[in-house]
Formats: structure tokens, sequence, C-alpha cells
């Protein structure tokens, strides 16, 4: 079943009086237990898609979509505490620099005992204390940190930021989520590190079922954890599969870009040769072009592409482009 089910989702952001379709027509659906990356150049528009599914983008932005499910329940025409409880109760997320998101004044242990659901606990009011310092004590344990007494007792400033991304992850899962949002979680920390916060996010969605949108601008740093990828490019649906079809047969143009110009995805790359790269760069949101916004890079663009491609699908492939190749299917 799926949790949640967009189609075609827009956002719209309105500045100077100048209405801009930041994100155009996005489709996305995430199923129970699965790990889906989300993948794109900066500023495809990933984080702001990300927001607009927790609901915490301010009144500049206007959110469009023709389905928007959570749980086969419509939540554009739910009321919105309705629907803000729903989403509160049931998705999390964590996002790129972790140190500040906590909050400087207070420990590790009490950032983590507020997070957690008075309801769970009883009796008089020191023994509900020591309730929820043992709760606290076990969600740093879940999630990797051994010595969760020196860790709860320690500022945001005296942990290093992996650690402190495990104390959000800690945080995130004190409600329980069954969709966790994890927003370049690793950005900024050592490839150790890195590997460790992304087996760990990979063994709660095992030991858990917990459902992951796992968003990063590279390809290759998600793909070993992810069942399914969805590309975005400024701000327009790509393409989107399972993790093997992207890899293998990628139809869309971007990702085939996406995917030679990382060194370990192709075998074929030979010693001190160069990784191929798209020409330009993603244009800025006062700059979009009409139709396929890959438009002026794309080596197959014609002039067909002023108008935005159709999503079409191929065994559960999705691509939009007028010109991918799909001689494969
Ligand atoms: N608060 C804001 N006001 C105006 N424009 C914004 C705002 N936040 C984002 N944008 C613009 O919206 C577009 C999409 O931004 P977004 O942060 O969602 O991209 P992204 O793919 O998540 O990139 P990154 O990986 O760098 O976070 C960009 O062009 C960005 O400049």
């Amino acid at each position: 079943m799926n949790l949640l089910d967009i189609k075609n989702l827009s956002i719209e952001l309105t500045s100077h009086g100048e209405n801009i379709l930041a994100v155009d027509r996005v489709s996305m659906a995430i199923k129970d237990g699965e790990i889906r990356g989300l993948v794109g150049e900066s500023g495809s528009g990933k984080s702001i898609l990300a927001q607009a599914i927790i609901g915490v983008l301010d009144d500049k932005w206007h959110v469009e979509a023709d389905r928007f499910h959570w749980q086969g329940k419509d939540l554009l025409r739910l009321p919105l505490e309705e629907r803000k409880q729903i989403i509160t109760k049931d998705v999390a997320m964590i996002f790129q620099e972790p140190m500040s998101c906590l909050d400087p004044t207070n420990s590790i242990g009490e950032q983590i005992e507020e997070s957690l659901d008075s309801k769970q606990f009883s009796g008089y009011f020191w023994q509900k204390a020591q309730q929820r310092k043992a709760a606290a004590a076990k969600l740093l344990h879940k999630v990797g940190i051994k010595n969760h007494q020196a860790c709860a007792k320690s500022y945001p400033h005296q942990l290093t930021n992996a650690l402190c991304q495990r104390v959000m992850i800690a945080i995130a899962l004190a409600k329980r989520p069954k969709l966790l949002i994890a927003d370049e979680p690793t950005a900024s920390m050592e490839a150790s590190n890195q590997a460790q916060i992304f087996r760990l996010l990979a063994s709660l969605n095992q030991l858990k079922n917990m459902s992951i949108l796992l968003i990063s601008h590279e390809l290759e740093k998600i793909s070993h954890w992810t069942d399914y990828l969805t590309v975005m490019y400024s701000g327009q649906f790509v393409e989107a599969g399972t993790t093997e079809q992207i890899f293998n047969t990628p139809f869309h143009p971007y990702t085939k870009a996406l995917i030679a110009s990382t060194p370990r995805a192709k075998n074929d790359v030979e010693k001190k040769s160069r990784l191929h790269a798209m020409p330009g760069s993603i244009p800025g949101l006062q700059h979009l072009p009409i139709g396929c916004r890959l438009g002026p890079r794309c080596p197959n663009a014609q002039k067909k592409c002023v108008r935005a491609p159709q999503i079409e699908s191929y065994h559960g492939h999705q691509v939009s482009c007028h010109f991918s190749h799909r001689e494969d299917y």
C-alpha cells in the first residue's frame, strides 16, 4: 500500500507580485517500508518538496496537487488542523545541519526527553521522570550511541556533527514515525561517518519497517541504500523507478548525465580519463525556461521541448521526456 501518494504537485512562490512555479507538477509515491531516494542537483526543489509534504512552507508558497494522499486520506481536502495532526504524528524529518537544529542551551538528554510523548508514562511525577529518562536512554542506544549517559549530559557544541545527527534521528524516532524524511542527512560529514548514518537509517527501515525518503544531490552516495529513486531537475519530475532500473537502463538524458558523472557507477572509466559533465548549470527561479526546463542544456533538445512532456510509464519505470530512448523495453 502507498503510504504517500502525490500526483502533479505544484509549488508556487509569490515574490514581488510575481508567481514563480518552483515545483512544477511532480509526482511521487512512497510505499510502506521502502527507502526512496530523491535526487537532483542543488536547486532542483527537493527541500521545498519535502517541506511541502510536512506542511511547513510559509504563506508565500502556494501548494496544489491533483492528489495528495496519506494512507489513502486526501490531505488537501482535510481541515488544516486535522492535516497537521496526521503529519505530525506519522512523519518526521531530519535536516542537513543537525547541530543548528538542536537547542544550544539545553542538554541532549533534556531535548530527547522533551520529544517523548507523556501519554506513555504513568504514576507519580518522580516515577514519570524516571521513566522519561529511561526512555531517552533507550532511544540513544537505539541510534547506536553506546555511552548514552555522557551523551545525555552533553550540549550540542560538545558533540561531532555525526553524533548530533544520531541525536536528531533519536528525536525523530521518539514519535515512532511511519515515514522519516532525511534531507541530505550526511552533508559536511566524513565518509566513514556518512556510511554509519546510512547504515543506521537502513537498519531502522529493516527493524521498524519505517519508510524513508532519502534526499541527496549525489546519486551515487544514496543509491546503495535505496529501493527506488526519483530524479528531479529544476522543479520538474525527470524519472523514477527501482534503483536497478535507473542505473541499468536510464531513459532520460539528465539521469544518464548524472550517472555518467559518477566515477564508480561506470565500470569502463579509464584511469585519469575525464568524467562526463552536462554543460551549463541549473537555472535560478527568475530565469526558468519554458516547457522542459532541461532544454537549454539537453543534448536531445528539439522544438517540441518548449512543451513540458507528459510522464510515461514502462513496467513501473516512469520518465518525462519527448525524446528519451526506451528501446530496451
Ligand atoms: N525561502 C526561499 N525563498 C525564495 N526562493 C527559495 C527559497 N528556498 C528555496 N528557494 C529556491 O527554490 C529553488 C529550489 O530550492 P531547494 O532548496 O528546494 O533545492 P534543493 O534541490 O533542495 O537544493 P539543495 O540541495 O541546495 O538544498 C531554488 O532555486 C532556491 O533558490
